[in-house]
């Protein structure tokens, strides 16, 4: 049966992904009540300018005062889509103070905070979801913690940041610049409020964290992910990669070690085969791919990033808040119990494509293998590319720990005839 009185939301920020919660909450109402079997009222709206026009928004609800409204105390769940670290922490936890739910697709603050956040969602006994934190809309986090928690999760390979998928597309699809590409995934909502965020890989390094807890029911903080963006790739490497057979992706990557005991997260352009399914991912879209025991792969994929499609995940998250607030109920909270190691960025093994300049005379493709072997890390190819006196060396290493290559590059910069290394990637995969 319907209840008539309605649950109260109050929305922190209305900008590209709030905009569109308003306006679906509007649209969708009636459909929304009958899924969740009451009512829901948009009850204030929390922004920074209270003038600029905001289509759809009654004025009456517009304030500047985000924590009088979340004080208010007749609130049942607060969305908190503003962003950033403060205020949007001391808002979520005065939310749960003065009884409300929370549902924020704010990575950032979860990558960083989330223990203490779920500590004080439990606290105060309420709802603590941020399906649209990771991956935009895409049903991620919820089949993660709930679907596959019978399962054991051993790898999470995915793209997850939309901004730079989308200007890493147009560089290798149309041969559009950076900057040109940037400019348009940020006209089109995609990119974060500084955009350093997605091209240096701060965001997809949050949502690796998030991902990696999540899978392995562990802690993995920002700081615990290894983070490369994607500012250096350049149309010399995607001539390169196509010569692999391979593109370039940004990709975050978090796997339990082999014995269990550990586990690693790391963001950072690689090469992958045409033939692999994220080598097909375009645009602004992402993807994952979840390898366990028991299911072996699962590949979730859609719309990573925008106004609609990040506000389906904020709404979906709301109607389950919503639906447990009316049976007195929470929903799982976190499962931050195994406490696993974080590994070092040196433990991760993988193959490595590097790109040499090299002194064009005899002897130096001896003395280059020379260094690998000496550093233990196995050559796959070696191709010589040049013109008189000059040349540049493509190696193609085998898996390889990451310390072992580092130590193979120091030494190969400190030869004579090795002029400069042009570029370093990774290539998974396979
Ligand atoms: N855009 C996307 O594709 C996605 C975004 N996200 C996440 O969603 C969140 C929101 O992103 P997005 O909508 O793009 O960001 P926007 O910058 O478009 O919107 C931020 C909103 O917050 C308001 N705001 C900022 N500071 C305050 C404050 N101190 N008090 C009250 N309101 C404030 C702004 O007000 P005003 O309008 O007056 O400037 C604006 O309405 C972020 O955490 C982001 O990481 C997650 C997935 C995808
Ligand atoms: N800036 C982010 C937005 C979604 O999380 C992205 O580009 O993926």
């Amino acid at each position: 049966m319907m209840r008539t009185r309605p649950l109260k939301v109050a929305l922190l920020g209305c900008g590209v992904v709030g905009s569109e919660v308003a306006r679906i909450m509007t649209t969708h109402a009636d459909d929304l009540a009958a899924r969740i079997g009451a009512p829901v009222e948009l009850a204030g709206v929390a922004v920074r300018r209270p003038s600029k026009v905001r289509e759809g928004i009654p004025a009456d609800l517009v304030t500047t005062d985000a924590t009088a409204l979340v004080k208010r105390g007749d609130i049942d769940v607060v969305v908190e889509v503003i962003g950033g670290i403060e205020p949007a922490r001391t808002l979520i936890t005065t939310a749960f103070e003065h009884g409300a739910s929370v549902v924020s697709a704010n990575k950032a603050l979860l990558a960083q905070d989330g223990a203490a956040l779920h500590a004080a969602a439990e606290e105060h006994g309420k709802d603590l979801y941020y399906e649209a934190a990771v991956a935009g809309a895409i049903p991620l986090i919820r089949p993660l913690r709930e679907s596959l928690a019978g399962d054991k999760i051993n790898r999470v390979m995915g793209i997850v940041n939309g901004t730079t998928n989308f200007i890493l597309d147009k560089m290798d699809s149309t041969g559009a610049g950076y900057q040109e590409a940037l400019d348009e995934a940020t006209a089109l909502g995609y990119a974060e409020a500084d955009p350093t965020a997605d091209v240096e890989g701060f965001d997809a390094a949050a949502k690796a964290a998030i991902l990696a807890g999540i899978a392995f029911h562990t802690r993995v903080r920002l700081d615990d992910v290894y983070r490369e963006g994607m500012t250096e790739v350049t149309s010399a490497d995607f001539a390169s990669a196509k010569e692999m057979g391979c593109t370039i992706k940004l990709l975050a990557i978090c796997e339990r070690a082999a014995d269990g005991g550990s586990v690693t997260a790391r963001v950072h352009p690689a090469m992958i085969p045409l033939s692999h399914p994220l080598a097909s991912v375009r645009g602004a879209y992402n993807a994952v791919f979840v390898e366990s025991d028991a299911s072996g792969q699962l590949m979730f994929y859609g719309p990573g990033a925008g106004g609609a499609p990040t506000a389906s995940a904020v709404l979906g998250d709301l109607v389950a808040v919503c639906r447990n607030k009316l049976s007195g109920t929470t929903g799982p909270g976190e499962s931050a119990y195994a406490a696993l190691p974080v590994s070092s960025m040196g433990e991760v093994v993988t193959r490595y494509h590097i790109s040499l300049d090299v002194a064009d005379k005899p002897g130096v493709l001896a003395q280059v293998a020379t260094v690998f072997a000496e550093h233990g890390v196995s050559i796959d190819t070696v191709r010589q590319q040049g013109k008189a006196g000059e040349a540049s060396l493509v190696v193609v290493t085998h898996r390889a720990s990451d310390a072992s290559l580092n130590g193979t590059v120091e030494a190969l910069r400190s030869l004579d005839t090795v002029r400069g290394v042009a570029s370093i990637m990774r290539v998974e995969g396979e």
